[in-house]
């Protein structure tokens, strides 16, 4: 059975529908990404999907008692707030010190613990935001463009950290990003949403969908070739190495 299911839903925000008639399913341990145009639906999507959006046509379901991680697109705290990253994860609820060091370290940032939050770099804050998110052990990991604001290679190594997440874990992942290249080489399956699905498969399939191509033009396909291409090998760089801050900080 799927951990969550939506058939033939259809959602409004305020008055507008933002969504027809939309139909997926997510397996437990796969990877999905949505991509669309700026106001195709993606975030209502999520919303539905959290519980947060109810469908007004179609049926939603989900697997009983589902732990769902959800890592928001930007969090806003205010930075003359003194708030440790450990005191952030036992916000609302507390947990352990070894609850909040294992999530940290899964999240590959086992040593901010005692740092500020307002000090952190927008990489390491989503980091953060990753960690509390895996507090609940979650069965499916939500990410709302969760890399925005982050450089290529920051980016890059956010999403591989995800994928190691799914090998270690087991948790599926649900996740919209306007990086197309970045996230479609590290998913099972693509969705591409304008409003209704317009194409959905594996990566390479949606890249070369003539729907995909009406919305995104086809350069994307050689970038996406580009990436797959770069990670077969490892670079050399001159007096120093350098792994893209892979697996502590970003
Ligand atoms: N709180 C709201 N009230 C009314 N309409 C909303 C609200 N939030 C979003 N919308 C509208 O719903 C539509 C879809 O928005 P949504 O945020 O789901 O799109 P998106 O694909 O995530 O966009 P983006 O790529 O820009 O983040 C847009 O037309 C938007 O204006």
């Amino acid at each position: 059975m799927s951990l969550i299911s939506a058939k033939n839903i259809s959602v409004r925000r305020g008055k507008a529908p933002v969504l027809q008639n939309v139909t997926l399913e997510i397996n437990a341990g796969e990877i999905v990404t949505i991509v669309g145009p700026n106001g195709s639906g993606k975030s209502t999507l999520l919303r539905a999907f959290i519980g947060a959006e109810q469908p007004y046509e179609g049926t939603l379901t989900r697997q009983d008692n589902l732990r769902i991680g959800y890592v928001p697109q930007k969090l806003h705290i205010d930075a003359t707030l003194p708030m440790s990253v450990s005191r952030f994860l036992s916000l609302p609820t507390k947990v352990s010190k070894e609850t909040a060091d294992a999530a940290l370290a899964q999240a590959g940032v086992s040593t901010l613990a005692k740092r500020q939050m307002s000090d952190l770099s927008g990489g390491q804050f989503q980091r953060v935001l990753l960690a509390r998110a895996l507090l609940g052990k979650p069965e499916l990991l939500i990410l709302d463009e969760a890399t925005q604001g982050l450089d290529q290679p920051g980016s890059a190594a956010f999403y591989r950290q995800i994928e190691r997440l799914r090998e270690t874990l087991g948790c599926a992942v649900l996740m919209v990003s306007h990086e197309l290249h970045v996230v479609m080489a590290a998913s099972d399956r693509v969705i591409c949403l304008n409003g209704h699905v317009c194409c959905e498969g594996a990566p390479e399939v949606v890249a070369s969908a003539p729907e995909y191509r009406a919305l995104f033009g086809s350069g994307t396909q050689g970038a996406l070739a580009l990436y797959r291409h770069d990670h077969d090998h490892h670079h050399h760089h001159h007096g120093h190495s350098h792994d893209h801050n892979e697996t502590e900080d970003a």
